[in-house]
């Protein structure tokens, strides 16, 4: 019989009334008992999925999101997202109410590059992000690097895994290598095609009872391998399969919050939470991003006289040609600049983030942890 805790409920959560609710029990009359705590499981568009306690996976129901909270949120980031606990209340028959999210433990957010940036919750309450990554040319400490600065931003632990042991003449150099860059992080290298216990079993040590975790890495350095190993099943869409029937309609609805054994100890489970939005996390390059969100007017860049062109009046600027015979509109000129200024911003923030978590390092392992046994 799956618990609460089984999911990741702990004190953090126990101990909170949202604030949401004590309004919604205000005006909509509610009793607490007319509510439950789940967890968001899936997003599709208006509507949800939410994981709470009983049988042997979970109970699953589908839920809207109630009136109240709607129009209470005042941007989109504090609408419910994957990972969140919820409260949610029973309403008779299939479809349920989402009332209120609890305060979140840690925060994927993304970078939405376009005309305006705006930030997109991914994933929330994530405990140990597992950053995968293979022993051949995939390899690149810096993109490790970037990794780890994103999930400390987050508020979440990483752990480093060196996948593709199997292929390394000299995988110890490796993982020397992704050492020097882990600054702390554990790092771990495994084979997930090795059925010996020298393959997967080592995650298990990352794996505590009702951690809630996620694999993040580029496309092909094995993370469905490694998640269907865990699982024991096939649970992860394999390349090459369509989700599309005929009708073009998804046949398959995979959940994006999954139980997931610890291979060290069957008996203790993780959550394992893989929304699409976490598979493409690498795209939080964010330089890449604008690169290819405005790959029109960088194009012109290159052809500008001056190397560090600022494109604002200076002679020779290709981009200032574009704009004159029509090609490139002022408004899209605006808005990289706009961009490009927020990149700035973003990459400063970032770099303070990444000092603050390295000062704070210390004090933290001494702190007691919130919900170890
Ligand atoms: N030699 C070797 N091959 C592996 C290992 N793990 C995975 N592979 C192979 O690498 C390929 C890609 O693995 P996937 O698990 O699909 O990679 P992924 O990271 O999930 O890729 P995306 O779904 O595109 O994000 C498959 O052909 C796997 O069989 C390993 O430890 N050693
Ligand atoms: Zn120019």
């Amino acid at each position: 019989m799956i618990r609460l805790e089984d999911l990741g409920w702990n004190d953090f959560y126990a101990e909170q009334t949202p604030g949401e609710l004590e309004l919604v029990e205000f005006c909509e009359d509610i009793e607490p008992e007319d509510c439950f705590a789940a967890r968001i499981s899936r997003h599709d568009g208006q509507q949800y999925d939410v994981l709470t306690a009983g049988g042997t996976s979970g109970t699953q129901f589908r839920a809207r999101l109630g009136g109240v909270l709607r129009y209470r949120a005042g941007r989109p980031q504090e609408l419910p997202a994957v990972g969140d606990w919820v409260v949610v209340r029973n309403d008779v028959g299939a479809l349920k109410t989402v009332m209120a999210v609890f305060e979140r433990q840690t925060c994927f957010v993304r970078q939405a590059a376009g005309q305006v940036i705006d930030e997109q919750v991914i994933a929330t309450n994530v405990d140990t992000v597992f950053i995968v990554t293979s022993m051949n040319e995939e390899f690149e400490p810096r993109r490790l690097e970037r990794y780890l600065v994103a999930v400390r931003a987050a508020g979440a632990s990483a752990v480093i895994v060196l996948n593709k042991l199997d292929l390394a003449d000299d995988p110890d150099a490796y993982l020397a290598r992704a050492e020097a860059v882990a600054d702390g992080s554990p790092v771990v290298g495994l084979s997930a095609l090795d059925t010996s216990s020298r393959g997967l079993d080592a995650l298990g040590a990352w794996l505590n009872h009702g951690d809630t975790i996620v694999f993040v890495g580029s496309s092909g350095v094995g993370k469905s391998t490694i998640v269907n190993r865990l699982m024991g099943a096939e649970v992860q869409e394999t390349s090459g399969i369509r989700e599309d029937d005929a009708r073009g309609r998804h046949t398959t609805t995979a959940r994006q919050l999954l139980l997931i054994p610890n291979p060290e100890n069957p008996g203790s489970l993780g959550v394992l939470i893989d929304t699409p939005g976490m598979r493409e996390f690498q795209l939080w390059a964010h330089e890449d991003e604008a690169v290819e969100a405005f790959d029109d007017v960088e194009a012109l860049n290159v052809s500008c006289r001056f190397r560090d062109c600022a494109h604002n009046g200076e002679p020779g600027c290709a981009v200032q040609e574009a704009l004159d015979s029509g090609e490139l509109s002022a408004e899209r000129l605006a808005s990289w600049h706009k961009l490009r200024e927020e990149l700035e911003i973003q990459k400063a923030r970032q770099a303070a983030v990444a000092r603050r978590a390295n000062r704070s390092k210390s004090s933290r392992s001494t702190r007691p942890s919130k919900k170890r046994k």
